[in-house]
């Protein structure tokens, strides 16, 4: 069983024997404070500053709405660096859930929490990341089926006028070769 002493430096550690040993877990006292202050104030980040943490040097991940710390997580994660560096900038719920990572994997996640993301600043499903030119290529395919659909109404009719005319300027010269006779 392990209580804590009054005194912010030290904590007592009672042995199921009854012998107390004093020991300074200052760590550990300012790491549970850190941790309950997340808990009932969280850090609010806009997705802009989550973003910029977006290496193997500084990798943060958005997944759930809460936003992780995997930095010291990168070498150690069983689905390897790259794959984290490669979730940051975006919101990773998806990637995460469709591994279905254990519920160990779960309970680590806590040890990289950093805050909560502000779902305001969230780019629109399906809009972020996409190509800068995908508006013109869009165009350029809109137009380019739309001369595609003339092409089949006005084909049919030009072989249509040719035949016609061929048949004419046939019947014309029969006509004029009969007058010559
Ligand atoms: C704080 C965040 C994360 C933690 C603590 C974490 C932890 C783990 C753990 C413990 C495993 C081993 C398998 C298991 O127990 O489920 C694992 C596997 C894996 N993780 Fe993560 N992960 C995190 C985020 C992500 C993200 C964002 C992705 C993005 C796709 C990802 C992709 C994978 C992959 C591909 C595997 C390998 C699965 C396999 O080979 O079976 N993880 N992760």
């Amino acid at each position: 069983m392990l209580t804590f002493a009054r005194t912010p430096s030290k904590a007592t550690k009672v042995i199921n024997n009854g012998d107390h040993l004093n020991l300074s877990v200052q760590t550990d006292i300012w790491y549970l404070c850190g941790r309950l202050k997340m808990t009932l104030d969280p850090k609010i980040l806009s997705f802009e500053e989550v973003s910029k943490h977006n290496r193997k040097t500084d990798c943060w991940v958005i997944i759930s709405g809460k936003v992780y710390d995997v930095t010291p997580f990168l070498d150690d994660h069983p689905g390897g660096d790259e794959i984290l560096i490669l979730a940051t900038e975006k919101d990773a719920t998806e990637d995460f859930e469709d591994v279905g990572h254990s519920q160990n994997a779960i309970d680590m996640m806590k040890d990289y929490y950093v805050g909560e993301v502000d779902s305001n600043t969230m780019p629109r499903k399906n809009t972020y990341n996409k190509p800068p030119s995908s508006t013109t290529s869009a165009a350029a395919q809109a137009s380019g089926s739309s001369s595609t659909n003339i092409l089949t109404f006005v084909l049919p009719i030009l072989i249509l006028v040719l035949a016609y005319a061929l048949y004419y300027f046939a019947n014309k010269k029969v006509a004029v070769s009969f007058t010559h006779l």
